[in-house]
């Protein structure tokens, strides 16, 4: 594949860990630059594909895939069950973009490099992302298997003084300061309600608090509980800094986790998350995400909360 720089200097920022500037400056944005399978029309949705949820991926029609090896600057995606390609194509009748692999903090990105495909995703005409997730779940009547809708967050990495938006701020995307009082987009929140009413998914989709830690360690107890005290229902090691990025852009973001493990938060047992743990539960849910975000992305479509 060929690739054509389309724009400078619009990616970087500053970074305390060793990445400079001017390497960022010559990091080619636009896929559309591709001059063996531009991207011709604007993708208006970007989905990002947690941990084992790829599968949202692979029943696009008309699919292009640009693997992130191919990709000059791109970060490369480490993780298992996070393939590291990007797929373009069609979700019923809307263009789409999804990330079959994210970036997290604990592979040694810095976080405005985890998100920085969100900024891509701006340039490229996108105006809202689907952000998904596996977690662990806090809330006691969470399930493994189940879905929770993310009303908020809350940004650990953030109290610490680690963000996204860290550093010089470029003001050809947003605004130094940025509001995330309605991070996820309270119309997508009800839409999405409305949509697993439809498909009889209710006694298992419900809507809560994400957080994010660094990982890659799982949490100790002491540390669960502490999140348990705060409200927050389900625990994951992603997901923040793609919101933060997309609404400092104006993108409007909804997100749901999958819980794939329920957190251990008594001493008295052997019980331990693991990866594997987490791959398998988001392989036995693939069927019904896809129909969700499948019927979710056709409701946004009819209810023109994207442009035509
Ligand atoms: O990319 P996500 O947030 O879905 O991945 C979760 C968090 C860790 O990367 C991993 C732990 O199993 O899954
Ligand atoms: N903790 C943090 N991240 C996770 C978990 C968890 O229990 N499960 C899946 N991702």
């Amino acid at each position: 594949m060929r690739w054509a720089l389309l724009s400078n200097s619009r990616l970087h920022h500053d970074s305390s860990n060793g990445h400079n500037r001017q390497q960022q400056d010559d990091t080619p944005l636009a896929l559309r630059g591709n001059t063996v399978n531009p991207i011709s029309v604007a993708p208006k949705i970007a989905i990002i594909c947690g941990s084992g949820l790829g599968s949202l991926a692979t029943i696009l029609d008309e699919k292009i895939d640009f693997p992130y090896e191919q990709i000059p600057h791109f970060p490369q995606s480490t993780v298992p069950g996070h393939a590291g390609k990007l797929v373009v194509g069609k979700m019923g009748k809307v263009p789409v973009i999804c990330m079959q692999g994210r970036f997290h903090y604990y592979e040694g990105y810095p976080l405005w490099k985890c998100a920085m495909p969100i900024r891509v995703f701006k340039l490229l005409g996108v105006e809202m992302i689907v952000v998904t997730n596996a977690a662990g779940g806090l809330n006691p009547d969470y399930k493994v298997g189940d879905l929770m809708i993310i009303k908020d967050h809350v940004n650990f990495p953030g109290f610490a003084g680690e963000s996204f938006l860290r550093g010089p701020n470029d003001e050809r995307f947003g605004p130094r300061f940025v509001a995330l009082n309605s991070a996820y987009d309270t119309e997508l929140r009800k839409l999405a309600k409305s949509v697993a009413s439809e498909l009889g998914m209710n006694d298992f989709v419900h809507e809560g608090v994400y957080t994010m830690v660094g990982g890659p360690n799982f949490e100790t107890v002491a540390e669960l509980r502490l999140m348990k005290l705060l409200g927050i229902d389900a625990v994951g090691m992603s997901t923040v800094p793609e919101v933060i990025a997309a609404r400092h852009c104006g993108i409007k973001c909804f997100g749901f986790s999958l819980i794939t493990n329920e957190c251990v938060t008594s001493y008295d047992t052997d019980d331990e998350p693991d990866h594997e743990e987490v791959m398998e539960a988001a392989s036995r849910r693939q069927n019904d995400l896809v129909r969700f975000v499948t019927a979710f992305v056709d409701t946004v479509k009819s209810a023109e909360l994207i442009s035509k």
